[in-house]
């Protein structure tokens, strides 16, 4: 991990390194070639193993059609503030899933300057477990469709998750663990939103999002245009922009196929300092492993030397274990920094 102080220099340093881009529709088209498929397979690893983060192109889905999700994400933090209150995740059952307000988020002991609503699977008996219990949900009424909308886009994004599944089985082999990646995957779908930072604003007290990795195999993220705002940390150590390419998901390696492939596919650093005048909505979707999978690096990909040092571990307890250190930890022993929607304007 970089040390933590080395996170929260400002953008000034930023390199302008961009990152690579790769085009899935062979994946999606049943009749592709072999030999359109090969290169994509090859683009994807090149990216993987050089950046941890790349764009995304022919995925399938229109412009227009990405712009009403982020429209949507921008009417759900539009709403009154007792609106999203209500739909608090204090207040559901499972005390995980549902809104968060700013500064609630936690990263590595420090406030995210952001609100957020996380919505995830529901399971068929919900019950109070972490993670068990049913979806807090906007009402028809306030958001019409908003509901039907998110669940709608997250089949159309598992679908391009296990397109990516299959692409790195073709050019990695192991087929039978990425077989099982595409297999009752779980999911989380974030709808986050940024209030800018005033020029004021002290990073080292935290940041938009501070620097984290994700937790499973994929994240696609869809957001606002804010050049700058998205940072990818580069093997060097400095901070790569990862500004909105139109039509294109940025997308980085989670933990889970940082694990599976020793690190040969690297979940990568990353973080958000969003400045400027206008609110910021981002969307990522986070493709992960059937919840129950036993994340196990594989046999062929561990290079000597390095055998044993990644334990085996259940993915959902990785994912619980995540969310109680982000979330929800020592809310109470953190400073209390005035936030960033006290100190500007709603743009
Ligand atoms: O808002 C963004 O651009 C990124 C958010 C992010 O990294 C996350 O939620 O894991
Ligand atoms: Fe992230």
């Amino acid at each position: 991990m970089p040390d933590i102080a080395s996170l929260t220099s400002d953008t000034d340093n930023l390199s302008t390194a961009s990152l690579p881009i790769v085009d899935i529709s062979p994946y999606l088209d049943p009749s592709s070639s072999a030999s359109a498929r090969h290169e994509t397979a090859q683009t994807l690893d090149k990216a993987c193993r050089e950046f941890g983060f790349f764009y995304v192109t022919g995925h399938g889905l229109e412009m227009p059609y990405l712009k009403s999700m982020l429209k949507m994400g921008h009417s759900f933090f539009e709403l009154p503030q007792e609106r999203k209150d209500a739909l608090h995740i204090f207040r559901s059952q499972d005390g995980v899933r549902g809104y968060q307000k700013i500064g609630e988020n936690v990263t590595y002991a420090k406030r995210d300057q952001q609100e957020a609503l996380d919505i995830y699977p529901e399971p068929a008996n919900p019950s109070s477990e972490q993670l068990e219990g049913s979806q807090l949900w906007p009402s028809d009424e306030d958001l019409p469709g908003f509901q039907t909308a998110m669940l709608d886009y997250v089949e159309k994004m598992k679908i391009i998750g296990k397109a990516f599944m299959r692409a790195m089985s073709d050019v990695l082999g192991y087929s039978e663990i990425f077989d099982k990646l595409q297999e009752d995957n779980y999911w989380v779908l974030r709808v986050i939103g940024y209030p800018p930072l005033p020029p004021s604003f002290d990073l080292s007290q935290g940041m938009s999002c501070g620097a984290h990795t994700d937790y499973g195999c994929l994240t696609f993220l869809l957001a606002d245009d804010f050049p700058g705002a998205l940072q990818v940390e580069a093997k060097d150590g400095s901070w790569i922009p990862a500004d909105p390419v139109p039509g294109a998901f940025v997308v980085n390696i989670g933990d889970i196929i940082d694990a599976l492939t020793s690190h040969a596919y690297k979940s990568t650093y990353h973080r958000v300092i969003h400045r400027g005048n206008k609110y910021r909505v981002s969307m990522p979707f986070f493709f992960e492993p059937p919840r129950d999978m036993t994340i196990t690096p594989i046999e062929g990909m561990v290079a000597p030397g390095d055998e044993g040092k990644i334990k085996p571990f259940v993915y959902f307890d990785h994912l619980k274990s995540m969310i109680y250190r982000h979330f929800i930890s020592n809310e109470e022993s953190l400073p209390d920094v005035p936030n960033a929607n006290e100190l500007t304007q709603r743009g």
